[in-house]
């Protein structure tokens, strides 16, 4: 067992602020340092007014432009190796909200090269498991959300959560031995990365499905993404299991600063009494004197036990917000993070017998002491042997008698019964040999002059017959051999001929050998799976068909099965989400679309995903003509031989290879190394394809939430509008919008209800909305006044306008949208032109 603190490192996420709240150094000791610098002003407000700077010590402190595959290698990788050796691992990222956890432990929504570190984790497993050929692996995995104390399934197959409560609850289980199980989460063997990354996406849809704004799930809940490993080595009884843990906390501001109530305000009190509880562990490992640890607290606390004290290798990034208003939650986060310092856990390998391997050998153990004690007591046993002994006997004496050293012994333990039953087989065997004839004299061999008389023994006439018929046979093997090398040769003739009116040389006569050895390992052995993959890719890029982001191309190596289940799970996760739309719906939905704060990545992915396709599609076809001439050399250099022996034959030449084969066995070399470079390129591709995709399928799940919330706030709001006597609905939506934005800057919350951010960084809901909504808004209110079928959830508004100067021109009633986008584009324009008149009119 050895002792081992938790680790701690903080990272410090990237902003435009100039102010240098912060640095980063080294204390005296040459640790990292992070110190907060905070000017009085601050200081005085928030915190502490006689204090300017707070020092925390860090494994490592990582700076704004760290880049995930720096944190990764850093943080990650020497968790992950423990964990391959049969260690239990965690990596938990604690910081308030919008600080970085998401971004650190899954990855970022946006780019291939932000995926963080659970992706990064699954394809080092991968391709470990791959390189270290000598003990077999198994990866489980599961994906856990705690949200208000209560355990949620995300890998829940049915892909069919509308809301949390959708999803399977996990509850938590004890033992007698006190060990935690938890019920009804399931556990997914995953063979290969791909299928591993799968679940991971599985996860993080159902992650995103299930957030209503009174979850943001990522904010207000706890993730804990399991890998549970299993190796062995080959032949041996002794299994490892490990765990491998990355959490991604809640965020974890304070209740008072968050400034929530009704249902947030229980919800927050849920996540800060976790997060509360979780300080209390902590807080209780780190005193030497404190007896009892609160682990059952909180299912948080009690899923991560291990973690915290127990038998696992726990690392911990603080992730900081170093703006201004952050600051403080910041300063907590490292505050904590130094408690977690302190914290010693008892890590051991986890090393057992395979259960059904230790029972044989168990058996085998009690079989063998009956037997001693048997031997000593004297006490024979007198029951019959059972038919497995007997077959065990039987093995025991062929193998004896087959062994040609004179020393072999033959071992069935202490057993007379044993013993007895192997003497009668042999006997048997001894009685069962034919009764050998009396050799006869052989007939003397015709003596070769000047060479001594083969020594030729004494051969009975059944020996003598078998021999002669050996050679007959031979002697016909030889003509049947002797033809076809015949025909081959005239072959080779004629090809030479053939080749010599083309005017091409003919293959020059060398010879070689060894190239069937050459040849086991060429690429081509492994050619199914390659050529799959490789078709496909370049199948895929063919149809093109990417520009359509709504429906992202399935991609690169994957079946039309796969495809269909996306597609049927696509239209699944659309169904519950926006239900069967209205057309008025519809429309707003793709105003809202046209205008989404994401639209610019969300392009930037399609191009990028279009530009893999392309190079996968070169790749594709490289690896295929690569492959060919891998085919062509091999058979050039098959004819090659074939030649050389022909003429081998007649002319009795040397074996060496010659210069002609030479030259084409370094042609293939050098083709066998490009393909293995090329397909290796391709494989990366893929996953980078797959990942891609996967982005742009979560982009679409959040537009379609963010849709629906936006949806919902303009339902409420017409709502409250229609309530208030004596407003008209398009004054009051006047006055909600009062400056309707001309341009969509990020970040703007137009509406009272986006509130329910945590204001601290904004949360996820916080930064879903931008200001696309307040524009899309007007120009849907404007487009409302003009027609009353957008109206679907909203009722309807009212027509008499009480304050005639705000007023707009009365709308152009009947005017309906004609289903054709064009005019319907023309429609909205026109109204919008008549709303900004009047605001302009409005301003005067
Ligand atoms: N190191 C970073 N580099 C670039 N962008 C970052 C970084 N850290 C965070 N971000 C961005 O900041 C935003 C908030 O980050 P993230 O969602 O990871 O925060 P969080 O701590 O998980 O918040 P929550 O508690 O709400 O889940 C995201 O848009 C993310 O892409």
């Amino acid at each position: 067992m050895v002792k081992q603190t938790i680790q701690i490192f903080a990272r410090v996420k990237p902003t435009k602020s100039k102010a240098a709240l912060y640095h980063i150094d080294e204390d005296g000791e040459g640790s990292p340092r992070l110190t907060f610098n905070i000017p009085r002003d601050i200081a005085e407000g928030f915190i502490n007014n006689k204090k300017e700077n707070f020092k925390f010590r860090f494994q490592k402190v990582f700076d704004q432009n760290a880049q995930q595959d720096e944190i990764f290698d850093n943080v990650a990788k020497p968790v992950i190796d423990n964990v391959l050796q049969g260690y239990n691992g965690t990596i938990f990222a604690y910081g308030q909200t919008g600080s970085g956890k998401t971004f650190t432990i899954t990855g970022g929504a946006e780019r291939y090269i932000d995926r963080g570190i659970i992706p990064r984790m699954l394809s080092y497993i991968f391709e470990y498991f791959e390189q270290n050929s000598e003990r077999s692996f198994t990866a489980h995995i599961s994906y856990l959300e705690i949200y208000n104390d209560n355990g949620y399934d995300l890998l829940d197959p049915k892909h069919e959560a509308a809301k949390l409560e959708d999803l399977p609850k996990v509850s938590l289980m004890e033992d007698s031995d006190q060990n935690i199980h938890l019920k009804n989460l399931s556990v997914h063997q995953a063979a290969n990365e791909e299928e591993a990354l799968n679940l991971l996406f599985l996860g993080d849809t159902n992650r995103m499905i299930a957030e209503t704004p009174m979850n943001q799930a990522s904010t207000r809940s706890h993730c804990i993404f399991t890998v549970h490993l299993t190796s062995r080595e080959h032949g041996s009884a002794t299994i490892r299991r490990s765990k491998l843990h990355l959490v991604d906390l809640a965020g974890s501001e304070r209740v008072s600063k968050t400034g929530v109530n009704g249902l947030l305000l229980t919800e927050a009190k849920y996540i800060n009494l976790s997060l509360h509880y979780l300080e209390q562990v902590i807080t209780s490992l780190a005193d030497k004197n404190r007896q009892h640890i609160p682990y059952r607290n909180s299912m948080m606390t009690s899923v991560l036990r291990d973690s915290l004290g127990g038998n696992c290798m726990t690392t911990m990034i603080a992730t900081c917000a170093i703006d201004k208003r952050n600051i403080e939650e910041s300063i907590s986060t490292c505050r904590f993070a130094q408690r977690v310092a302190m914290i010693k856990n008892d890590v051991q390998l986890n090393e057992e017998m395979d259960p059904k391997l230790l029972i044989q050998k168990l058996k085998a153990e009690i079989q063998q002491l009956k037997e001693e004690l048997a031997m000593a007591t004297g006490e024979q046993r007198t029951d019959e042997l059972t038919e497995e002994d007997l077959q065990r006997c039987e093995a025991a004496v062929k193998a004896y008698l087959a062994d040609t050293d004179p020393e072999a012994i033959i071992s069935v333990g202490g057993d007379m019964r044993k013993i007895h039953t192997c003497f009668s087989i042999m006997k048997k065997r001894v009685l069962e040999r034919p009764a050998s004839s009396p050799r006869k004299a052989p007939t003397p061999a015709p003596v070769i002059p000047d060479q001594p008389a083969p020594d030729i023994g004494p051969y009975s006439d059944t020996e003598n017959s078998r021999l002669k018929q050996l050679v007959i046979q031979r002697d016909n093997e030889i003509n049947i051999l002797v033809n076809m090398l015949k025909k081959e040769k005239k072959r080779v003739k004629d090809a030479s001929r053939q080749l010599e009116k083309l005017g091409q040389r003919p293959p020059s006569s060398a010879r070689g050998e060894g190239y069937s050895e050459s040849f086991s390992t060429t690429p081509d052995t492994k050619q199914n799976g390659h050529s799959s993959l490789s078709s496909t890719v370049g199948s895929r890029a063919n149809t093109g068909n990417s520009d359509d982001w709504r429906r992202p191309p399935s991609g690169a190596g994957i079946s039309q099965e796969k495809q269909r289940q996306r597609r049927e799970h696509d239209a699944v996760v659309k169904k519950k989400i926006l239900g069967d739309m209205s057309v008025g719906r519809q429309e707003a939905f793709e105003l809202f679309r046209r205008d989404y704060e994401h639209n610019d990545s969300i392009e930037e992915n399609k191009q990028v995903l279009k530009q893999r396709y392309a190079e996968a599609k070169t790749l594709g076809e490289k690896v295929n003509k690569v492959r060919h001439n891998i085919n062509h050399l091999k058979s050039q250099i098959e004819h090659h031989r074939m030649a050389i022996a022909m003429k081998g034959l007649s002319e009795s030449q040397t074996l060496e290879p010659d210069e002609e084969e030479v030259k084409l066995r370094h042609q293939m070399e050098a083709e066998k190394n490009s393909y293995k470079e090329t397909f290796n390129r391709l494989r990366v591709l893929k996953t980078e394809i797959e990942h891609l995709q996967h982005l742009l399928e979560k982009a679409k799940v959040k537009l379609m939430k963010d849709f629906e919330l936006w949806w919902a706030e303009q339902v409420a709001l017409s709502q409250q509008e229609n309530q208030v006597p004596g407003s008209g609905s398009t004054g009051t939506v006047l006055n909600a919008w009062q400056t309707p934005p001309t341009t969509m800057s990020k970040g703007h919350s137009p509406s009272p209800a986006s509130d329910l951010s945590v204001p601290s960084g904004g949360g996820k809901l916080g930064r879903v909305r931008g200001s696309v909504a307040g524009s899309i808004a007007t120009q849907l209110r404007a487009s409302n006044s003009a027609d009353g079928r957008l109206h679907d959830d909203t009722p309807p508004q009212r027509s008499s306008v009480s304050n005639t100067s705000t007023r707009p021109t009365p709308s152009p009633q009947g005017i309906r949208l004609t289903g054709d986008p064009q005019a319907d584009a023309d429609i909205m324009a026109f109204v919008k032109a008549r709303q900004n008149i009047i605001q302009q009119v409005q301003k005067r």
